[in-house]
């Protein structure tokens, strides 16, 4: 039944202009056509083939990563492809890579912290790709605490240099993406050292191998840490090991737009916060929530699709049985995940608004900004990436058996998307960053600094006043609860960003109607979820969550009939999907059975290994068999 769509009958169902919705998704007309055009691009050209990844093995995987990365480059380059458009060829090219880091992390550091002249020397190379660039913060011994790391950048008066060195096997830097076996250069973080003076942990342009045969220069050790969690999926990234030996760098290789270290040795700050340093994480933080959209709409498509095309009891006089997006139980743990994606996508939105206002601010040297900034970036990241992640394993278990298989393409999103509540800030961490801003804010109620963005509703609740004076004290001790309190401000800020999304112009049949019922859902399954703390906090009586329950229900049945079409509105090709059971068409089965076939372990009928171990058991030869 090739070329037949089994969802047909769905997408008839739908009450909204399903085009329409596409341009609200992807966040403007421009944005959707450039979308549409570089996503069919990549799923039309067999170099970037990805659905035998989960069969190489971890060479192979990595090997096939460089193979594209560089066909991706030439596309680019032959292609003529804007700045826009080859951030968009490398997204829907959706392998984890080098390129991640060097695009999304290296450059931002340089543009972040270096001088003018420091961008100028530097990021042209970067952008043409004739060095290649990784982020080296994290060491063996430290990831969270930024100012515990233990390698050090030693000025030398006499040379006009740095000496970078690991002093410790605690101090080997561990983790950073690119560095295992691509990276030219990295941004290395060490404690800085001027005339036997610490001066806090600073950034520094390193280069690790050669331009002529990639050999790892003198006094760097160099490698891959190993395989991680799943098996080909994040392994295609070459996560690195580097010790340095006191290896000696020119002064101007120190970003200095924070604070300098002259050639006499005089250590000085700019009048820019010392926090900047910490610039590159609060940009990486923001794509990341932007990010966290697409996981999680991806894996709601797919489990939404099989979920109408998947059928299990109930047939009545010889009828097809039930569709599984009909049982409210299937619809109570689908529903409230494909509003998350959509809240997800409209925060995401605001919050690239407001990095964009931080920035601007912070060039203008106004920052005033920052700590709310941070206090958002951090926050976001946190609760996004571990919805997101929860949510692909719920869409996993919403797929059932079937959903176990690689070919559903939902292992391997999660085991891709898993690592997003670690790095870039391990996400209780973040939200203890976010309870401390809580917590100054409430400490200063009631003085003349009102508190203004975000925060602006704490005027507004009365008994925080009553907390003023005791919060400095016992934040450690009150710490677990205190994250908690950190997590509803997130989610209020989830909530509103979607209320305030409803208040602009959206055109398009229902589509307003649409984003409406999403967003009562994604509100109230909040409530719902977390019911004991309103009904203990005196927020809500036992009869308000009766009707809100009841509320929610009533728009699962008003989504239901839109399901197929609102996650038809993230236009993703079945490429991108990668996953047999969310194909557009719905033909699940043909393409499940076909895909079996290819598995190498079919491609003999007798195993491997027949001969020597299974032969031998059945001949009650196991005794005499050589294994
Ligand atoms: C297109 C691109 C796609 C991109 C995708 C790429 C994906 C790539 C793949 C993935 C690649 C993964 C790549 C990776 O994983 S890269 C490695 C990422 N590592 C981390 O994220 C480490 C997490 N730790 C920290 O961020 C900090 O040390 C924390 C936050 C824990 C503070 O620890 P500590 O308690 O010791 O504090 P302090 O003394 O250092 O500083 C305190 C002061 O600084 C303020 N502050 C703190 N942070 C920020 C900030 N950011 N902006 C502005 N301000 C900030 C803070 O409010 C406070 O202010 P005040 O209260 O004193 O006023
Ligand atoms: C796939 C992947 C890619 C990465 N890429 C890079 C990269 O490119 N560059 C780079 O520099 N790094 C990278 N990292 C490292 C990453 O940023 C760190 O692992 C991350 O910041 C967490 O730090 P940690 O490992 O030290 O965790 P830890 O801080 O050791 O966390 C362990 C546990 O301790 C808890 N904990 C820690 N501190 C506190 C506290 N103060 N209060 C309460 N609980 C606490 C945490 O909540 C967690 O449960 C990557 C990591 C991964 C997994």
């Amino acid at each position: 039944m090739e070329g037949v769509d089994h969802l047909a009958h769905e997408r008839n169902k739908s009450e909204f202009d399903v085009d329409a919705m596409k341009i609200v998704w992807a966040g403007s007309p421009h944005a959707f056509v450039v979308s549409d055009r570089i996503s069919k691009l990549v799923a039309s050209d067999p170099g970037f083939r990805k659905d035998n990844r989960s069969t190489l093995s971890r060479k192979e995987l990595f090997k096939n990563t460089l193979r594209k990365a560089a066909y991706a480059w030439k596309t680019i380059i032959d292609l003529h492809l804007s700045e826009e458009e080859a951030a968009k060829l490398r997204f829907y090219v959706d392998e984890p890579a080098f390129t991640d880091v060097h695009w999304g992390m290296f450059i931002p550091a340089i543009k972040g912290q270096g001088t003018e002249e420091q961008q100028q020397k530097w990021l042209p190379l970067a952008y043409k790709m004739q060095i290649i660039g990784c982020y080296a913060q994290t060491e063996l011994g430290h990831g969270s605490n930024v100012q515990g790391l233990e390698t050090t950048a030693t000025f030398d008066p006499q040379t006009d240099e740095f000496i970078i060195h690991s002093p410790t096997l605690t101090s080997s830097k561990w983790w950073p993406g690119g560095l295992g076996k691509v990276a030219t250069h990295a941004i290395a973080y060490a404690l800085l050292i001027v005339g036997g003076r610490e001066q806090g942990v600073h950034g520094f342009i390193v280069q690790l191998r050669s331009l002529e045969d990639h050999s790892p220069l003198p006094g760097m050790t160099v490698g891959d840490i190993g395989m991680k969690f799943g098996n080909g999926a994040y392994n295609a990234m070459d996560n690195g090991v580097l010790r340095f030996d006191h290896v000696r760098i020119p002064r101007n290789q120190m970003l200095m737009r924070v604070s300098q270290v002259t050639c006499e040795g005089k250590y000085k700050q700019s009048d820019v916060p010392r926090q900047l340093v910490y610039g590159a994480m609060l940009y990486v933080r923001q794509t990341i929530v932007a990010d966290a959209s697409c996981a999680l709409s991806r894996a709601v498509c797919i489990a939404t699709r099989y979920s109408a095309v998947r059928r299990q009891f109930g047939s009545q006089n010889g009828g097809p049985e039930t569709q599984v997006i009909d049982y409210k139980t299937q619809q109570s743990r689908l529903f409230p995940l494909l509003a998350s994606a959509y809240a997800f996508r409209f925060v995401g939105e605001w919050l690239k608004w407001l990095y964009a206002d931080v920035t601007q601010r912070l060039q203008a040297n106004d920052f005033s900004t920052l700590p709310e900034a941070h206090a958002c970036t951090a926050g976001l990241k946190s609760l996004t990436t571990t919805a997101t992640a929860d949510g692909i394993e719920e869409c996993r278990k919403l797929c059932g058996g079937h959903g176990y298989l690689c070919s559903s393409g939902l292992p391997e999103l999660f085991a891709v998307y898993v690592p997003a509540c670690t790095y870039e800030g391990e996400n209780t961490v973040l939200l203890l960053q976010v309870a401390r801003f809580l917590m100054k804010t409430v400490s200063q109620l009631g003085s003349s600094k009102k508190p203004v963005g975000t925060i602006a509703y704490m005027t507004r609740v009365e008994h925080l006043m009553q907390c003023r004076c005791g919060v400095q004290r016992g934040f450690a001790e009150l710490s677990a609860d205190l994250v908690e309190a950190a997590v509803a401000h997130c989610q209020l800020l989830v909530v509103s960003k979607f209320i305030e999304k409803l208040q602009q112009e959206i055109p398009g049949k229902g589509v307003k109607q649409q984003l409406e019922v999403l967003c009562n859902i994604y509100a109230l399954f909040l409530l719902h979820k977390h019911q004991g703390d309103f009904l203990s906090t005196g927020c809500i009586t036992p009869k308000h969550a009766a009707l809100a329950n009841d509320e929610l229900r009533s728009l699962y049945s008003q989504v239901r009939p839109n399901a197929i079409a609102l996650v038809d509105a993230f236009n993703y090709t079945d490429h991108y999907l990668g996953s047999i059971l969310g194909c557009y068409d719905g033909n699940v089965y043909p393409k499940l059975y076909e895909a079996a076939w290819k598995d190498p372990l079919n491609e003999s009928v007798v195993p491997d290994g027949y001969h020597q171990y299974i032969r031998p058991l059945l001949k009650q030869e196991i005794r005499t068999a050589r294994l």
